[in-house]
């Protein structure tokens, strides 16, 4: 990362890495503001960061080399294939150091991300949001931070130099200019990159709501069927209702409601008064050979696959049909989209809201398959600093449960108990 304080490197550098490990790629935060905390927290007043403070540039660069070394470590031998290094490294020689550590005694990619902001109103709200609950500034009022971190900002202006084709023509970076009006792309090298980059092109901070929801009980779901394009039952039909009378009390302005193509979930949508789109994306996960059959049948008919299932559900693949790692690479075109919009309501399946909560839960591949996501309730996503606060709200319908739980005494193979630590990238 480069940029100077409170230019929102550190929600980049959390959400990118949450985005990553969600599609496979291993990826970690190394974040330098907690090497220098851990070191001693006696360093915090702006006086520290003064450029002339040699004492205090010492102790500095000393962290960052930390975090960098550790970031080294994590990709050779950590099994790590993306480390973000976050900090502000904005001089020229502190990113010397980094293609020197990174390029050219390692050789790996080194794609540098720069956060642009000249608009007093978003730095000013980004410090008052983050800056002043952090642990530097633990015991003070809220002003009185305030201050000292926007002194803060003039010490680290004085010696900023931020990324320039001029100097920099050869490295690989993006420029984001005032969170997304602008961009500067140099030098991609790779899928990875481009990926990142297109990932960081499609998010917004805007406030806003996304809701997540099963279908209402499906009859297949009263018979403990998986699969299959069942109707509502009656309990179903019932919260198709309730549904409805929720998104209206919510008064979400400009709401979108997506569902998937199957009957369970367009059922469900329709006394929405919002616009609706069908996503093929959103079906629910293909039980291939073992559509509309229920546990009971699978573990009698297909016994191996079943027990092939409990040992690694993310991994595990249906004959003829999906794994839950299939259906992450298959809902990523639907979590960009998301991430572009505003208020959007998504009506879909067990599974596919297991993927997409885990992302935005930041769960591991491990747990994913086993989130409980129930029937008639209705998941609130609303962005907070550095994450976004989950609420269930349970419709009082009645409605059976589907959800089967981990068994214990399963031998569980080793990806799965590392979780995404060692998925390879699968897309
Ligand atoms: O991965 P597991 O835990 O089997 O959950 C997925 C299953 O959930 C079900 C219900 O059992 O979803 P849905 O309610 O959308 O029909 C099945 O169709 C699907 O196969």
């Amino acid at each position: 990362m480069v940029g100077l304080p409170a230019r929102g490197k550190t929600y980049i550098s959390k959400k990118l890495t949450r985005y990553l490990n969600w599609i496979g790629v291993s990826t970690k935060v190394f974040n330098v503001g907690e090497y220098r905390r851990a070191k001693t927290n006696k360093y915090r007043s702006h006086e520290f960061f003064r450029a002339d403070n040699r004492e205090a540039q010492d102790i500095r660069n000393s962290v960052a080399l930390l975090a960098m070394e550790d970031a080294a470590r994590y990709l050779e031998d950590g099994g790590g294939e993306v480390a973000v290094v976050d900090a502000t490294n904005t001089t020229r020689r502190r990113r010397e150091i980094l293609v020197d550590m990174f390029t050219v005694k390692r050789n790996f990619k080194l794609f540098f991300v720069e956060s642009v902001c000249d608009e007093p109103r978003i730095i000013e709200a980004n410090i008052l949001e983050v800056k002043v609950c952090s642990p530097d500034y633990e015991g003070m009022d809220k002003n009185t931070a305030l201050e000292d971190f926007l002194k803060r900002i003039e010490h680290y202006k004085q010696e900023y130099e931020a990324l320039d084709y001029n100097y920099d023509k050869d490295i690989s970076f993006i420029q984001i200019f005032n969170q997304g009006e602008r961009f500067i792309v140099n030098k991609l090298a790779g899928h990875l990159q481009s990926r990142v980059v297109y990932y960081l092109m499609n998010i917004h901070v805007l406030p806003r709501t996304i809701y997540l929801t099963r279908h209402g009980e499906s009859l297949m779901n009263l018979q403990g069927r998986i699969g299959g394009d069942s109707d509502l039952s009656e309990q179903g039909e019932s919260y198709a209702i309730e549904l409805a009378k929720f998104v209206k009390s919510e008064n979400i302005p400009n709401l979108k409601v997506w569902t998937s193509e199957l009957k369970r979930t367009i059922q469900s949508a329709r006394y929405i008064d919002a616009p609706k789109e069908h996503w093929k994306a959103l079906n629910e996960i293909d039980a291939g050979i073992c559509e509309g059959m229920t546990y009971e049948e699978i573990q009698d008919q297909y016994p191996q696959d079943f027990a092939l299932r409990d040992q690694d559900k993310y991994h595990y693949r249906y004959p003829s049909g999906e794994s839950y790692q299939d259906l992450v690479a298959r809902l990523e075109p639907v979590i960009l989209e998301l991430e572009r919009q505003e208020n959007v309501m998504v009506v879909c399946h067990q599974a596919v809201l297991r993927c997409l909560l885990a992302y935005f839960q930041d769960k591991s591949a491990d747990s994913l398959p086993y989130l409980k996501v129930p029937l008639h309730t209705v998941i609130k996503l609303t962005p907070v600093a550095y994450g976004c606060r989950v609420e269930f709200v349970a419709l009082d319908i009645p409605a059976v449960n589907t959800h089967r739980d981990r068994p214990v005494n399963v031998n569980r193979t080793r990806s799965s108990c590392e979780a995404l630590e060692t998925v390879p990238n699968h897309i």
